[in-house]
């Protein structure tokens, strides 16, 4: 016999645990299920561990930067603090009693089991069933998508997994993929001393982003002592007497000690069930409209929905769905326009919005804009790491931008402003009257405004 209750969420990621605990603190009846961590990616093996190994990396490169600058420092980079603030600051030990309690707290009921749509409304759960009356919240996240490469199944190869909880580092490594994860954490294993080659196999690195942004992360990672291979595939991973070789499509090949895997995500829609409600993910991810739905009674949130795989992106579907299933007035509708985006690389790589090369495919009459951190005041004065760039693409016939992009010492914060702008389409004309702090970073914002 099904167990009634009102809504039940599949999956306690940043999502998931976001929705739960809000419709639960509602008066809702909840029940939440995840047989990993509750939190998910975000908080023990992503954003914020990441963050902090890329603030420790930042602060050795800060560090060399004071000479010419500011006298002389040496450092000596150890990453025993790193990987204890890491367990014991980030993810208690990759323990969740916390988060669990927190939820509970909220009047969650909480199943650490994997979750099985049997049907509308229909849940089944560690040998129990349930029946939601108002629906299903499908927020499972991805796993890393590991390539069909040769050789390279059951070797001891990392993921995002094995490298945040990583309590020393290699000698070497390979990083397998030029997108967020493979770049961030680049950087900070090279800083640390680790000898990094990256491999891409499209032609440029962060290939979603505008070229000036593959440009520089590459400039400034080679700075960092990073070999690229780019424009070429894996075809061969081998591992022996503790080392990988990895070979490449043009003949080539690279050997070291460890492997990291960054090539994207996937959903893993094994055993979700999904077929009985009717959702197909052979588009590689759960399409939802406007309302975070995906079918009658069940919304998806978060990367399963293919909308950026950010935590922002799974926070604010949460809310939405949270809206649209607790039948208030005023829910807000989903809209991407404006979707930010930040690669914590030195220098942070912020967007926001359409790129260049997308602003022209959907047929926009597109108009762009730059200027040059290092030659801002900002960036003259701060010299020592001033790399960056903004970047604008205005949308013509409307006279408002639709995206841009902000590179530099504090990218990810000027971005904030950028954000503002294409959300709320600002014409352009409002912005290039704005009077711009000096000397401030996002003056910088001015300065390629004024070349429109
Ligand atoms: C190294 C790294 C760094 C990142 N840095 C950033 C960053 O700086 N900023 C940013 O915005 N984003 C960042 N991200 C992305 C961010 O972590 C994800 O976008 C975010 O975690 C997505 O949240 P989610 O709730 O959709 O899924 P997840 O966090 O993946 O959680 C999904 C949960 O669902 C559970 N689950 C799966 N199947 C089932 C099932 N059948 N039943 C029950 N539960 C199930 C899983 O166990 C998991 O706990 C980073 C990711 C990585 C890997
Ligand atoms: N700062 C952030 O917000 C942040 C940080 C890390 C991760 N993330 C999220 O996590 C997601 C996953 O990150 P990711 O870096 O794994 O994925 P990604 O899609 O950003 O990059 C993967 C890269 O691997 C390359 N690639 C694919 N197959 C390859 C192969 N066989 N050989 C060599 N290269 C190959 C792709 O061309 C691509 O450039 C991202 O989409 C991002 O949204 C966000």
């Amino acid at each position: 016999m099904a167990e009634q209750v009102d809504v039940v969420v599949i999956g306690l990621g940043v999502g998931g645990e976001e929705a739960a605990g809000r419709l639960a603190q509602a008066g809702l009846s909840v029940v939440g299920l995840d047989p990993r961590l509750v939190g998910g990616e975000c908080p023990y093996w992503g954003c914020i561990p990441s963050k902090m190994m890329i603030r420790a990396g930042n602060l050795i490169a800060e560090t060399r930067r004071v000479d010419g600058m500011a006298g002389t420092a040496t450092v000596e980079p150890d990453w025993a603090p790193v990987a204890k603030r890491i367990r014991e600051e980030a993810t208690d030990t990759w323990n969740d009693q916390v988060a669990v309690d927190r939820l509970v707290g909220k009047g969650v009921t909480f199943l650490r089991e994997a979750g099985t749509i049997t049907g509308p409304g229909k849940v089944s759960a560690g040998g129990r069933e349930f029946e939601a009356s108002r629906g299903i919240i499908v927020a499972t996240g991805t796993v890393p998508a590991i390539p069909p490469i040769d050789g390279l199944a059951g070797t001891p190869y990392w993921t995002n997994h094995e490298a945040i909880e990583a309590d020393t580092l290699p000698a070497s490594i390979i990083v397998l993929g030029g997108g967020a994860i493979g770049l961030e954490l680049a950087q900070v294993f090279a800083r640390f001393g680790v000898a990094v080659t990256v491999v891409e196999a499209a032609d440029r690195v962060l290939a979603m982003e505008e070229p000036e942004s593959s440009d520089l992360a590459r400039e400034v990672l080679e700075k960092d002592g990073i070999t690229f291979r780019i424009g070429v595939s894996a075809k061969a991973v081998d591992h022996a007497g503790g080392s990988f070789t990895v070979t490449l499509d043009d003949g080539d090949s690279v050997s070291a000690e460890k492997l990291l895997v960054a090539t994207g995500r996937r959903v893993n829609g094994e055993g979700l069930g999904l077929d009985a409600v009717g959702i197909d993910l052979s588009k590689r991810h759960i399409e939802v409209d406007e309302h975070v739905r995906a079918a009658g009674k069940v919304w998806a949130i978060g990367d399963v929905t293919g909308v950026g795989a950010f935590t922002h992106t799974a926070m604010y579907q949460a809310n939405v769905a949270v809206f649209d299933i607790l039948g208030s007035g005023d829910a807000p509708l989903a809209s991407y326009h404006a979707m930010p985006r930040v690669t914590f690389t030195d220098p942070e790589i912020g967007a926001v919005g359409l790129t260049e090369k997308h602003a022209r495919e959907q047929g926009l009459d597109v108009k762009t804009a730059m200027s040059q951190i290092p030659s801002s005041s900002r960036g003259w004065i701060h010299k020592a790491g001033n790399e960056g760039f903004i970047k604008l693409v205005v949308d013509n016939s409307r006279g408002v931008l639709v995206g841009a992009t902000s590179a530099g010492p504090t990218g990810g914060e000027v971005l904030g402003a950028l954000a503002v702008a294409v959300h709320a389409a600002v014409p352009v004309n409002s912005l290039q009257q704005m009077i711009y702090a000096y000397p401030t970073f996002h003056r910088a914002i001015g300065d390629a405004l004024r070349e429109l």
